[in-house]
Parts: structure tokens; sequence; C-alpha cells
């Protein structure tokens, strides 16, 4: 399609019309490129004969010129007549000469002779003659007719010359000499003929190959033409296919019009069903979100609790290793301290030995020196005298006198090289001295060093009581443990059905299984009662063990805390085990506080600890450490200092603890006072609360710190039911005393759970809770160990002191703390 415009253009330049219009016959002629021919031509030319070959001149039968005479060839060399051609252009030439050799030429010239007019033949000049005798059918009438008609038209100038002139003899001579001279012009207008012959067919071949080169033209034109056409054609029929396509594309467009209208209503429809469904979705999961955020949020809660509870073992766990961590970098740092301190005073020492003995030595050294010198001196003297009589009596002796000075002056040298040992022995010594000084220094360097680590160890102690007792207050003012005791003796039959769910876990919790009860049916049930404490130990556990959980405790009361821990529970279920045995909470405790104290020493603790045990039998008090024979008679006062919320005992005796193995004398003597005090109906251990009362008053010397704690281990009296022990006279006394202690200790638990700042506290109700004001409540710490004897008869009394127990464990005193529910 790009070349229809360069086709175009050509199209222009030739001037041709475009090939439907031509409709030129499909003849050889068209190709020749003839088409500007007219009609005329073509007919004349039709009339022409067919070429009758060359120009030269052929043998007829007339008389040929004589022989003598040159032929046009031989003349052609030969310079012309002077007298001057005609112009080609000017003159008619017989061009039916050529047409026998020429169709192209021979058309041309037939066309341009064709026009002559015919009055041309009356003229009388030979150009005139010939030019009449050119062309066909205007031949002119021969008068003898013995001449034969030639090519060239000789009998046309025969005639004309018989039509003019009369026939003489000497006009018959004449006659013969105008004939040939006519004969030679003739020759001669042949020659310029020719010649222009030879330019015509020149001309004749440039218009031809001109001809040739258009009709290819025409031809490139006429394949452009068709191809264009053919262009045409396609691009048409491609009209059409697309305006079939337009055509189906516009139906198709309203039918899709129409569907999508069908489609966008049935969508809307749609959107409507689905909103209402999206809503309705909407409202149920909300709904469920709701109800699963608060099941999340319960998982969390109690995830946090585990989390805490986890947080608090680590704690402690982490504490314990801290401390031990600490003790035993105390312990390397002053051994290091110590091997450092006798190292450096034995260096010192022996540099002092060294430089002393350097010392004498080269004071020996110099004194030899002195006297060599002085001797030295002395013999000079002696030679001066010598010389000096030398002199005066003979100067001969010249040469001695020299000999003599040579020997002075070695002498000199001799005495100088002395002084200067004398000197450099001076400043050794002198370098002995800087080197001890050195010494001395860097040994104040290293004593510096090590007060300044225990002040670091002594800061690292104050933080650690702080971090201590912030973490006992996280774990609660109060806690509860569970202890169940194994079965130990013959008569321990028939144990009872507990459990401990959690023990490989947590060991939190205990799961009881209670007394068989009979419905109205006649249907006997048993019920399990589970039970949650801080710590619940199985009957396989020890008093290590148990002690591991108290050590915080006791490290609090040697911090400066009141700290109380009782063994609450009904008579033989293991308190007095726990707490009194060789290896119970007592001797350990002592134990813990003297090595803690001893440890704190290198921190410039100095403690103070004080024992007593005392019980509290029917309400009164007793002293466990005085006279067995004063028990029950001698009076002892309790008495609070107010201000400084200080409990003493009056009268009792108070031992004081230097050493771990007192507490055994202690432990002993209590055993002892109290056997002598049973009877066989009163085992005075069931039936009084003791009390361990340690007292711990530590001073820093170095940071002015001064801290008062006590540690209170309270054994107390079986907890059995009244109507359960089936007690009378002095026993339901006992008993009546017992349950009142207990059930007041219950009540300022209780109290100091649920009071507010300020209010009363019943601990006047009872002398136990009297006797431990000041260790229970306010900033002190609790902690309650709950006995369990795993007998079956002594279930009752079993979940009756689980369930007391679980009220203590409830109970919120200082800080907050969680509360558990009993299952049951
Ligand atoms: N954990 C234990 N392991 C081994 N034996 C135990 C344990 N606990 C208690 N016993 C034993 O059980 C018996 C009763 O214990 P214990 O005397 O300590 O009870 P109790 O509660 O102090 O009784 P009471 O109120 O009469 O003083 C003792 O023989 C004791 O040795």
């Amino acid at each position: 399609m790009d070349t229809a415009p360069e086709n175009q253009a050509s199209m222009r330049t030739s001037g041709l019309k475009p090939p439907s219009k031509v409709q030129l016959p499909p003849s050889p002629s068209r190709s020749n490129g003839l088409s500007e021919m007219s009609e005329a031509a073509t007919n004349s030319r039709g009339a022409m004969g067919p070429p009758t070959g060359t120009l030269k001149h052929k043998a007829t039968g007339l008389p040929e010129p004589p022989a003598k005479r040159k032929t046009l060839q031989e003349r052609a060399g030969e310079p012309l007549n002077p007298k001057p051609a005609a112009p080609p252009s000017s003159r008619p030439v017989n061009h039916a000469v050529k047409s026998t050799t020429m169709n192209g030429v021979r058309n041309v010239f037939s066309n341009s002779t064709s026009r002559m007019p015919s009055s041309n033949a009356s003229r009388h000049t030979s150009s005139s003659s010939f030019s009449g005798s050119v062309g066909y059918g205007s031949r002119a009438p021969s008068a003898n007719g013995y001449r034969p008609q030639s090519a060239y038209g000789h009998s046309r100038i025969k005639s004309h010359h018989q039509g003019s002139r009369p026939a003489t003899s000497m006009a018959q001579h004449d006659e013969d000499q105008n004939s040939d001279r006519k004969v030679f012009d003739t020759e001669r207008r042949m020659e310029v003929m020719e010649r222009e012959f030879a330019t015509l067919k020149q001309k004749m071949e440039g218009d031809t190959s001109q001809t040739t080169s258009l009709n290819e033209k025409i031809k490139v034109l006429q394949t452009r033409v068709n191809e264009l056409e053919a262009i045409r054609t396609q691009l048409m029929s491609i009209n059409d296919v697309l305006k079939s396509d337009l055509k189906d594309a516009k139906s198709y467009m309203s039918t899709a019009n129409m569907e999508l209208e069908t489609i966008r209503r049935n969508h809307t429809f749609e959107v409507d069903d689905l909103r209402r469904k999206h809503r309705n979705d909407m409202d149920d999961i909300q709904d469920q979100y709701r109800k699963e955020s608060d099941r999340t949020r319960r998982e969390n809660e109690e995830a946090a609790e585990k989390v805490r509870k986890d947080f608090e073992t680590q704690i402690d766990k982490l504490l314990k290793m801290h401390t031990e961590e600490l003790g035993e970098m105390e312990k390397r740092l002053k051994a290091d301290v110590e091997e450092e301190r006798s190292r450096r005073a034995r260096e010192v020492q022996e540099i002092r030995t060294e430089c002393t003995l350097k010392l004498q030595n080269a004071g020996l050294e110099a004194d030899t020196k002195e006297r060599e010198a002085q001797n030295v001196r002395g013999e000079l003297i002696n030679v001066k005298a010598e010389l000096d009589r030398e002199r005066t009596l003979k100067a001969g002796i010249q040469e001695q006198l020299t000999q003599a000075s040579t020997h002075n002056l070695t002498l000199e040298a001799a005495n100088k090289s002395m002084k200067a040992k004398i000197d450099f022995l001076e400043s050794d010594s002198q370098a002995q001295s800087q080197a001890f000084n050195d010494l001395h220094r860097r040994m104040q360097e290293a004593i510096e060093a090590a007060e300044l680590a225990n002040e670091k160890l002594r800061q690292e102690e104050t933080l650690r009581r702080k971090l201590h007792n912030q973490v006992q207050e996280l774990k609660g003012n109060i806690r509860v443990m569970c202890r169940v005791r194994p079965t130990v003796a013959d008569t321990d039959t028939e144990p009872t059905s507990i459990a401990f769910p959690d023990a490989d876990t947590d060991s939190k919790e205990v799961a009881v299984q209670g007394p068989e009860k009979q419905s109205a049916l006649g249907n006997v049930t048993t019920a399990t009662y589970s039970y949650s404490f801080d710590r619940v130990f199985g009957p396989t556990s020890q008093n290590a063990e148990v002690f591991e959980e108290i050590s915080q405790l006791v490290q609090s009361a040697l911090d400066g805390y009141n700290v109380c821990i009782f063994c609450y529970g009904q008579t033989g279920s293991g308190k007095t085990y726990t707490m009194s045995a060789s290896d119970g909470m007592i001797p350990r405790a002592v134990q813990q506080i003297y090595a803690e104290a001893t440890r704190l020493e290198e921190k410039g603790w100095r403690y103070r600890m004080e024992g007593s045990f005392v019980e509290v039998y029917n309400e009164t008090y007793n002293d466990l450490l005085g006279r067995s024979e004063d028990l029950d008679k001698k009076k002892l006062e309790v008495r609070h200092d107010t201000l400084k919320k200080q409990t003493t005992l009056e009268n009792a005796v108070t031992v004081e603890l230097d050493g771990p193995d007192r507490v055994d004398e202690i432990l002993k003597t209590a055993a002892k006072n109290r056997s002598v005090a049973a009877t066989k109906a009163n085992q005075r251990s069931s039936r009084s609360h003791s009390v361990f009362i340690l007292k711990l008053v530590g001073e820093n010397s170095i940071t002015g710190e001064r801290s008062e704690g006590t540690l209170n281990l309270v054994d107390l009296a079986g907890s059995e039911r009244l109507e359960h022990s089936k007690a009378e006279g002095a026993r339901l006394k006992e008993t009546q005393n017992i349950n009142k202690s207990l059930s007041c200790l219950g009540d300022v638990i209780n109290a100091l759970g649920s009071a507010k700042e300020g209010s009363h506290i019943p601990y006047r109700n009872s002398k136990l809770t009297y006797l431990l004001q000041y260790s229970l409540g306010g900033n002190s710490k609790t902690l309650m160990f709950v006995m369990v004897s795993p007998l079956q008869a002594h279930l009752q009394e079993t979940i009756t002191s689980l369930k007391f127990a679980t009220k203590v464990h409830n109970t919120h005193i200082g800080t907050a703390k969680k509360q558990t529910k009993t299952k049951d």
C-alpha cells in the first residue's frame, strides 16, 4: 500500500490515464508503444507494400550509364559539389526508399510524405520533380513507354524533358549531355539522400531505443497498475469483511448489553443476599469472638499465675545460687587476700633481712676500705716525710722521689676507686630500700583493692537483703505448706487414700479421699477432697527437702525480719518430727544462721544470737530451758516494747548460741523437761504449744547498719476436735485451751488478712498469739505447715486441718496473695 503514491506519481509523470480507462486491445502492436499513431497513418502504412530491399541500385533492362563513371561509393570520399545541398529538413525526401529496411522509420517517413501537397508534381525544379515521384499512387504518366519505371522516378524526369523541348540532332546531343548531367545530379542527390538517410537512421535508432525504454516503463507501470488493482480488490474485500464484522459486533454489543443488564440485576440481588449473610456471619463471629476472648482471658490469667509461680521458684533458686556464689566468692577472695598478704609479708621480711645483711656487709666493706685508705694515707705521710728527708739530704734520690710520687698517685687512684666502691654500695642500699618501698606501696594497693572488693560485697549484701525481702513479699507474707508423714509405726495399719496429682511438676496439690457416705437409698459414695497450697510434701519427703523451702525465711530473720513458722496438725501427724528432730527445722535453722552469720563477718557484720524455748500449756507460759521442777510453777512474763515492736520474756532462760552445737543442748533440755511433765495420760508435747525463739541482732561496724530479727519456730498442740477426743476432766480443759488458742490463732490470721491498717487484731485473746504478736502480721513473714497423718482413723481430723490451712492460705497479709479454691 505504501507504493501507491509512488505509482500515482509515475502515472502523473507519464501522463497516462488509469489502466481501467485505457482499454487497449491485447494486440502486439500495443506493446510497441504506438498508441499515439493516428488512424490515417495506420491506414497509409497498411497500403504500403512489403519491404523492397536495400537502397543499392539494382540491374534492370534499361541502358546503364558509362562504365568510366565512378560509382557513388567510389566517389563517397571525393569532395562534394561546391553547390550546397539543401538542408534535409527543408527538402522533400523519398522516404519510401528507406521503408524497405525499417518499419518504424518507414512509418514516420511515410506519414510525412503522405501529407505532401499534390501541387508539387507540377514543379520544374529537380527537387520538385524528384519529390513528385515520391509517394505511392502519385506516379507521373510515361510518354515513351519503353523506359523502365525505376523506383527513383527516372521516367518522370524523362517525361518532364519531353514535354518542354523539341527533338533535333543538336538538340539530341545536348539532350544527351543534359541527360548525363541529370544522371550525375541525380547521383549527387542520391548521395545527399543517403547521408540524410544515415542521419535519419541514426535518429530513428535513438527514437527506437527511447520507444523501447518507454515501452518497458509502460510495462512496469502496467504491472504496478495490476498490483494496485489487486490490492484495491483485496482492500474492497477486506472492507466488506470489516463491514460485516462491524455489523456482527454491533449485534453482539446489543446482546452483550442486554446480558450485562441481566447480570447487573442478578449481581445486585446477590450482593444484597451476601450483605444480609455477612451481617449474620458478623454477628455470629462477634459472639464467638466474645466467647473466645473470655476463654483466652481466663487461660491467660491461669497462665500468668502459673508463670508467676514458676518465676517465684526460679527466683528462689537464683537467690540461693547467688547466695552460694557470693559465699564462694567471698571465701575465695578472702583466701586470696590472706594468701597475698602473707606472701607480701614474707617477701617484705625477706627483703628487709636481705637489705640489712647487705647494709651490714656494705658497712663492713666500707670500714675495711676506710682502714685501707687510712693505711694508704699513713704510708703517704711516711713517704712524704721520707721525701722531705731525702730532699733536704740529697738531690740524687730524685728518682726515689719520682717513684714515691708514682706510688702516691697509684695509691690515690686506689683510694678513689675505694671511694667509688663505697658510693656504689651506698647507692645499692638505696635501690634496695626503693624496692622495699615499692613493695610496700603495692601491698597497700592490694589492701585497698581488697577493701574496695569488700565494700562492693557489702553493697551487694545490702542489695541482696533488699531483693530477698522483695521476693519473700512477692511470695506472700503468709504461706502455707502441707506435709504428709509416712506410715511408720506398726499401728499404722490402715492408711487412707491420699494422692498428689502434681507431684511431678509443681507439688502444690493434695487430694484426700473422704469417708464413705451412705445415702437415703443406701448407696455408698466417697468424695475426693482436693487442696492446694504453696507446696505439698509427700510421705517420702525428707526434712532437708522441707528445710530448703523455709531456708529463705530463715535468711529473712537474719536480715532483720520477724519470722514465724508453725506446725499445725493433729497428734501424731509429724509436727515434732518436722520441727525438733535432729535434722528438723530448728537444728537446721540454727546451723544455717550460724553459717550465714560467720560468712557475714567478712562483710563487717557481727551477730548476737539468743535462743529461748517456751511452751504455752493451759494458757500459761513455761520455760522449757529452765529447771523441770519449775515447769508449771515459775511464772514467765511476756513484755512488749510497742515502740521498738519487740517482745521479751521475763524470767525465761536465754541461751547464747555461740556455736551450732548449742542448739542440741537446748532441744535436749526442752525434750527432757517435757517428758518429766508428761504423765501416762498426758503426752505433754501433744497438749502444749512449744515456741523456739531465736533472737538475731546484727551490727555492721563498717557500714553502721543494725538489724534485729526474730525467728519463731512453733510446734502447735494437737488439733483434735473435742467431740472426737472424748476428753474429760483435765484432758478436757487441755483440749479446750488448745482449741481456744488455735481458734484465736485463726482469728488473728483472719483479722490480719481482712483488717485495714491500724484496726484491731485480737492478739490478746490467747497466750500464744500474745507471745507472737510482733511476729504475726505487719512486716513479718509467716509460714504454716499443715501436717497430715496418713491413717484412715485420722481422716476426719485430716480434712478439718486441711480446711483450716486452706482458710489461712487464702488470707492476704502485706502484699497481694493469690486466692486458691478448695474443691470439695
Ligand atoms: N516425715 C516423717 N518420717 C518418718 N517418721 C515420721 C515423720 N513424721 C512423723 N514421723 C513419726 O511419726 C510419729 C509421730 O510424729 P510426731 O511425734 O512428730 O507427731 P506430732 O504431731 O508431733 O505429735 P504430738 O502432737 O503428739 O507431738 C513419730 O514416731 C515420728 O517419728
